[in-house]
């Protein structure tokens, strides 16, 4: 039986019939305990999802189909370290790299990572020419570097003095020439990030940052000057890093889930070992909240069960991610890739086609720069986009009243996409021309989540809030949330092309647009 033939699925497809025709300013006007009802705090979190289109019906029929789907007992399953990865036969391990009591194989790598971060910060590591290091490139891409690279941004005022962290990940050498072009290679200290240690664009970019470095130090610069972190020891080797300068990891870390371990060396050096550990508990704390409480008082099973109820039954096709705070600037990105890598796909856990919708297409930007780009499709272009908004409470960096402006607008949009605005509301200096344009749908459902501040310990809640919410989901639309197949056929395809742009073979079996693209490629070069 597949969830879809499940009573608990059926019950939530007639409440959604039901309840197509009530607006939410309707449901608030009904229940003046609205926020109290649907709101849930823990660990300092505060999770309003009163302004989605549910009530308690609802709500109870999703905790049902939460049980329907047996996540409880796959949950079990990876804290097992069975290897619910079927399809790579590995196991899902990530929540061991932050556990308090970590394996030993963790310890000492992160004891690695600690005795490196100290003699970087204290300056007893000297480049090749004996002056200590001032940059550090981290060289990844997608998991070895979305989530180093976002969590570097957010804790920025946990920053360690005197070191500047960077990344570098395109395959376009714009990237890496952008950073490179104000490097010293005598206290640059290079990174390379990658679970495989076989991507194109990484071992690309390591290279040409290698050709660099030796050649204004020479070859017996490059152990003083670059580290790896991966699990492919031989590899690593090959590319000529010595064993002692490279951080191991496993294959049961996946690469969107790794930030936890060494993949989070340049993080660590960009805001210390003791915040990386802070970190790490952040991770462990949310761990034990999703694991032990009741659904209806769970975060991750609360941010699952919505998306099933925006997807699966009101049709939402995207959902957009509003940070109010500039520090978390990357963070759509890094979830876009947690959640859509993860759930962006069509085949179950058996290798049939699932016979519903997953995975929605995650976008978005930092307030309030996405109201000032998209948010008038929100308000005005009758498409149903469930927003997130995050929004943290006490601010980093405040030169003066920024921050309640920034709250002000946060409260706002979501108030504003909830109530809509009707004819009769809009200013009595409103033309009857403008009228019509003044009018506002509303009924576009939100969550904001609420941090008490960014800290090391908070973002690590948030990021593993986030890794469970995908987790459970994976269950619930019955999908292996840890492979991701679908990546792999445009790198052969690129694999393919690259010799016939370089020259090195006649341009064959190409449909006519891509040959036609490529014959124009090769023509600018004449
Ligand atoms: O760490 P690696 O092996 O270089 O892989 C980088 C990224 O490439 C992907 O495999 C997608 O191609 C991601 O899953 C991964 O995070």
């Amino acid at each position: 039986m597949t969830l879809t033939t499940t009573p608990e699925w059926r019950e939530l497809a007639t409440l959604a019939e039901a309840q197509r025709h009530i607006h939410l300013r309707e449901r608030f006007a009904a229940d003046p305990q609205r926020f109290s009802r649907h709101a849930i705090r823990h660990g300092g979190f505060l999770l309003d999802y009163s302004k989605q289109r549910l009530d308690d019906a609802v709500v109870a029929a999703l905790h049902a189909l939460w049980h329907a789907a047996a996540v409880p007992a796959w949950i079990a399953r990876m804290r097992a370290g069975e290897a619910i990865n079927h399809t790579e036969g590995r196991a899902v391990r990530h929540v061991d790299l932050r556990a308090a009591q970590p394996p030993a194989e963790v310890a000492a790598v992160l004891g690695r990572m600690q005795a490196f971060c100290a003699r970087i910060h204290d300056g007893s590591w000297r480049g090749a020419s004996g002056k200590p290091i001032r940059e550090v490139v981290n060289i990844g891409i997608g998991g070895s570097d979305l989530g180093p690279r976002m969590a570097t941004r957010a804790l920025a005022a946990h920053a360690h003095p005197g070191l500047r962290v960077r990344f570098v990940s395109n395959i376009d050498g714009a990237d890496l020439a952008t950073v490179l072009a104000d490097c010293d290679p005598a206290q640059t200290l290079f990174i390379v990030v990658s679970k495989t240690f076989t991507t194109q664009e990484t071992l690309h970019n390591a290279r040409s940052a290698r050709a660099w470095l030796t050649a204004a130090l020479g070859e017996n610069a490059v152990s003083r000057h670059f580290v790896a972190v991966s699990t492919n020891l031989e590899a690593t080797a090959a590319f000529g890093i010595a064993a002692e300068n490279v951080f191991e990891f496993w294959d049961w870390v996946g690469g969107r889930f790794s930030l936890w371990s060494a993949v989070g060396l340049a993080l660590a050096l960009a805001i210390g070992m003791d915040n990386f550990r802070a970190l790490l508990a952040g991770g462990a704390a949310m761990d034990t909240h999703f694991f032990d409480a009741p659904v209806h008082t769970n975060l991750p099973a609360t941010l699952a069960l919505l998306e099933v109820w925006n997807t699966n039954f009101l049709g939402a096709h995207s959902r957009a991610l509003l940070p109010y705070s500039q520090s978390l600037a990357e963070l759509p990105r890094y979830i876009q890739q947690l959640e859509m890598e993860s759930n962006g796909k069509q085949v179950d856990r058996a290798g049939k086609r699932v016979d519903h919708a997953t995975a929605p297409i995650v976008w978005g930007e930092a307030g309030t720069n996405g109201q000032h780009a998209f948010y008038q499709l929100l308000h005005q272009g009758g498409r149903l986009v469930p927003c997130e908004f995050i929004a943290v409470l006490r601010p980093d960096f405040d030169p003066g009243g920024h921050h309640d402006a920034l709250l002000a607008n946060c409260l706002a949009q979501s108030e504003a996409l909830m109530r809509g605005r009707t004819a009769d509301e809009a200013p009595a200096s409103t033309s009857a021309a403008l009228a019509p344009y003044q009018v506002f749908d509303g009924n576009q459902p939100s969550t904001t989540l609420l941090l008490p501040r960014l800290d090391p310990h908070t973002l690590g809640q948030l990021i593993a809030l986030y890794e469970h919410k995908v987790f459970a989901l994976g269950v619930l639309w019955n999908l292996n949330a840890f492979d991701q197949w679908g990546v792999e056929y445009g790198k052969v395809l690129a694999r393919r092309l690259l010799p016939m742009l370089s020259g090195e073979a006649p341009a064959s079996g190409l449909d006519s647009s891509t040959a036609g693209l490529l014959a124009a490629c090769l023509a600018a070069r004449r």
